[in-house]
C-alpha cells in the first residue's frame, strides 16, 4: 500500500489511540482509553527527516548505539522512510526495505533485508511486534532496540523491577560489566546501562503519577536503562534542560551478543506494554 502521507494513525474502540511517523517508523504517541500519553517526546523534538525524533519510541535498527560496524549510532532505521503495509484499526504495519532506496549505500550496509514492525493497541496495552528477514545470501549480524521514552511524574520517584542481580555493561564507566545490587532501580543521577540476559518482565513504577507500566518481551533478553540527567540533558541539542526530570527510557534490545540470521531466515521479536493505573499495586 503506498502513502504520500507522513504519519498514521491507529484507534481502539475503548478510546486507545496512536501516532506512528512513517520516518523511522517511531510510534511519537500512545494514548490508553483514559486518554493518557504513554510516551514522552520532547518538546525540543524536530520533526524534520532524516533527523531522528527525540521521544516516542525510536527503533534502533541494525545496530545498537555502536554495537555494529556502521558509523551511525543507532543504526539508519530511525532516519529512513519506511512504507505503510498495512494499516486497519487498532493494528499498522510497516516496512523498511534494503532494495527500497539508496540508505544502504548511504549507510555503507551490505546486507539486504526486510524489517517490519506491526503496532497494535487495545484499551491499556501496546504490542509491538518486530521482525527482520535475511533476503541476502550471507549470514546477517545487527543489533536491535525499541528505544522507548517513557514519562513519569518525577524521575527522582520512579523504579524500575525486574532487574535484581541481572548483570549490565554500563555505558558511563568504559562498558565495565557490573551485577545489579538493588532489588530495584532508582535514578539520582546520569543512568545509562545495558542489562544483560533479563527476565521476560518487568515494571516501571511511577508512583507520583500513581502509574505501573508492565514491559513484556520474547526474543528482546537485554533492558537499557538510560536518563541524560543535568549535563547530558544540557548537551542535547533537541532535549530541554530539565526534561530528564519528566521521562525515562527503559529499552528492550537484543545487543550483546548480536543476532546472526541466515540466509533466507526470519527473526521475530515482540513487546507488550501494559498500562496500569491503580494506587493500590504501587
Ligand atoms: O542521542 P541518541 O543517539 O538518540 O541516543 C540517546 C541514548 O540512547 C541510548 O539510551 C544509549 O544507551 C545512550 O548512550 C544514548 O545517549
Amino acid at each position: 500500500m503506498a502513502s504520500s502521507e507522513e504519519k498514521v494513525y491507529i484507534g481502539h474502540p475503548s478510546g486507545a489511540r496512536a501516532c506512528i511517523e512513517l520516518h523511522g517508523a517511531h510510534l511519537t504517541s500512545w494514548k490508553t482509553a483514559n486518554g493518557q500519553e504513554q510516551v514522552f517526546v520532547s518538546k525540543q523534538a524536530v520533526f524534520k527527516p532524516p533527523k531522528a525524533i527525540r521521544g516516542g519510541v525510536p527503533i534502533c535498527f541494525p545496530q545498537f548505539s555502536d554495537f555494529g560496524n556502521l558509523k551511525t549510532s543507532h543504526g539508519f532505521a530511525r532516519n529512513t522512510r519506511w512504507k505503510l503495509f498495512e494499516r486497519e484499526g487498532d493494528t499498522v504495519v510497516l516496512k523498511l526495505n534494503s532494495s527500497d532506496d539508496d540508505f544502504l549505500d548511504k549507510y555503507g550496509c551490505e546486507d539486504s533485508f526486510t524489517i517490519s514492525v506491526r503496532y497494535t493497541i487495545t484499551n491499556t496495552q501496546l504490542f509491538t511486534k518486530l521482525m527482520v528477514t535475511n533476503t541476502g545470501c550471507e549470514e546477517m549480524v545487527y543489533t536491535v532496540a525499541l528505544h522507548t521514552y517513557f514519562p513519569v511524574e518525577d524521575i527522582t520517584k520512579a523504579r524500575v523491577e525486574g532487574l535484581y542481580r541481572v548483570g549490565y555493561l554500563d555505558s558511563l564507566d568504559g562498558r565495565l560489566m557490573k551485577t545489579e545490587e538493588n532489588p530495584y532501580i532508582l535514578i539520582n543521577e546520569e543512568v545509562d546501562r545495558i542489562y544483560l540476559s533479563t527476565p521476560p518482565t518487568l515494571r516501571l513504577v511511577d508512583p507520583i503519577g500513581k502509574k505501573v507500566v508492565t514491559i513484556e518481551k520474547f526474543n528482546l533478553p537485554d533492558i537499557v536503562v538510560w536518563n541524560p540527567w543535568v549535563e547530558k540533558a544540557k548537551r542535547l541539542s533537541d532535549f530541554g534542560d530539565n526534561e530528564y526530570k519528566e521521562m525515562l527510557c527503559v529499552e528492550t534490545g537484543h545487543i550483546k551478543p548480536a543476532i546472526r540470521l541466515a540466509p533466507g531466515t526470519v527473526w521475530k521479536s515482540e513487546q507488550i506494554l501494559t498500562v496500569v493505573n491503580n494506587g493500590a499495586i504501587l
